[in-house]
C-alpha cells in the first residue's frame, strides 16, 4: 500500500501515548509548549488535529524527487541534496523523505529550538535510519546559518514565530536556496472574510470532535495556543513570498484552514 493510501504519517506507532492533554478543565489555564508532555503524545496529537498532515509528508519524497539535483557537495566530495527540515519536530518529515531515498542521495538537516523535541527526533531518526546522514540541531530557526541546499520544509513552523521574524526566516531560506530548489511551507491558516473564516473554523472542530476530541479539549487547546499560534491568511503568505524574492509559488494542498504552498527559486 502507498503512503497516500494509508494516510499514515511516517511517525512511529509502537510508544506513542494518546493525546490527553487538555481533558480536564484545570488544563485550560496551560499556554502551550512542544515540552516532554507533548512530546510524549505528539505522533498521536498531529495526526488527530491536524487535516491533510499524512498526505503532505508522503508528497515531500515526490517533490524532492522532481526538485533536488545533488547540487551539494559534502566534505568529503560526495555529491548530495541538502535538504533542512525547520521545525522538525520528532522528524515525521524527514522521516518521510529518508524511507524514500538511498542513504547517500541525500544531507537532512532537521531543527527544532525544543531540546524536548529533538532528543526524541535524534532516537527515532537513528534507530529507523542508521545509514541516512541526517543531523538533528537543536536551535532556535531564526539564529542559525543556513548552508546551500535544494529544498527546505518549514512543515507548521512558521505559524510559531512572532510574525515579526518571519520575513527575515523566509529571505534567509531563499538565500540559502540553490537555484531551482523549492520551499514547501505548510501553514495553519484563517481566511479574511470573516463568514467563511467562522465556517471554516467550525467544520475543523467537527473535524477535531470527529477525531475523538471533547468540547473541552477543544476549547482547552484553543485557549492554549492563543498568541502561540498566529496564523496569517493565504494572501498574506503569498505576499510575504513575492517580498522575500520567490517570483513563483502556489498553494498544492488545502484541506480545511491547513494549506500547504511551495516556492521555486
Ligand atoms: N524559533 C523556532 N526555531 C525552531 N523550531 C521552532 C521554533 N519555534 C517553534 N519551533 C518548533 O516548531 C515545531 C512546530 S510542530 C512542526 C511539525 C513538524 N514539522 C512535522 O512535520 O511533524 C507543528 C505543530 O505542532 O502544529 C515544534 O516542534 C516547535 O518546537
Ligand atoms: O490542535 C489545534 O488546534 C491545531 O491548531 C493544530 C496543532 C497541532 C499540534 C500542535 C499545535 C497545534
Amino acid at each position: 500500500m502507498s503512503r497516500f493510501m494509508s494516510q499514515s504519517p511516517a511517525l512511529p506507532t509502537s510508544v506513542i501515548q494518546h493525546d490527553t492533554l487538555f481533558t480536564t478543565p484545570l488544563d485550560k489555564a496551560s499556554r502551550f509548549s512542544f515540552d516532554e508532555q507533548v512530546v510524549a503524545c505528539f505522533p498521536d496529537m498531529i495526526r488527530r488535529s491536524v487535516p491533510g498532515y499524512g498526505q503532505v509528508l508522503a508528497m515531500l519524497p515526490i517533490l524532492a524527487r522532481r526538485h533536488c539535483k545533488y547540487r551539494q557537495q559534502t566534505t568529503d566530495g560526495q555529491r548530495v541534496s541538502r535538504i533542512y527540515d525547520l521545525g522538525c519536530s520528532l522528524g515525521g518529515a524527514s522521516m518521510a523523505l529518508a524511507g524514500e531515498f538511498a542513504p547517500h542521495d541525500l544531507q537532512i538537516k532537521a531543527v527544532d529550538i525544543s531540546p524536548a523535541m529533538t532528543t526524541e527526533a535524534r532516537t527515532l531518526l537513528s534507530d529507523n535510519y542508521p545509514e541516512h546522514d541526517i543531523e538533528v540541531i537543536t536551535a532556535d530557526i531564526r539564529e542559525i546559518e543556513l548552508e546551500p541546499c535544494d529544498m527546505v520544509i518549514l512543515n507548521l513552523t512558521l505559524q510559531f514565530l512572532p510574525a515579526a521574524d518571519r520575513v527575515a526566516v523566509l529571505e534567509k531560506i531563499y538565500a540559502a536556496l540553490s537555484e531551482g530548489g523549492i520551499l514547501v511551507l505548510t501553514e495553519k491558516t484563517h481566511a479574511f472574510d470573516e463568514q467563511y473564516d467562522a465556517w471554516l473554523v467550525e467544520r475543523y472542530y467537527d473535524f477535531k470532535r470527529a477525531n475523538g476530541y471533547s468540547e473541552m479539549e477543544i476549547s482547552g487547546k484553543r485557549n492554549a495556543l492563543e498568541n502561540v499560534l498566529i496564523t496569517d491568511t493565504l494572501d498574506e503568505h503569498h505576499s510575504r513570498l513575492d517580498a522575500v524574492g520567490f517570483a513563483r509559488h502556489l498553494t498544492w494542498f488545502q484541506f480545511l484552514n491547513f494549506v500547504s504552498i511551495v516556492a521555486f527559486k
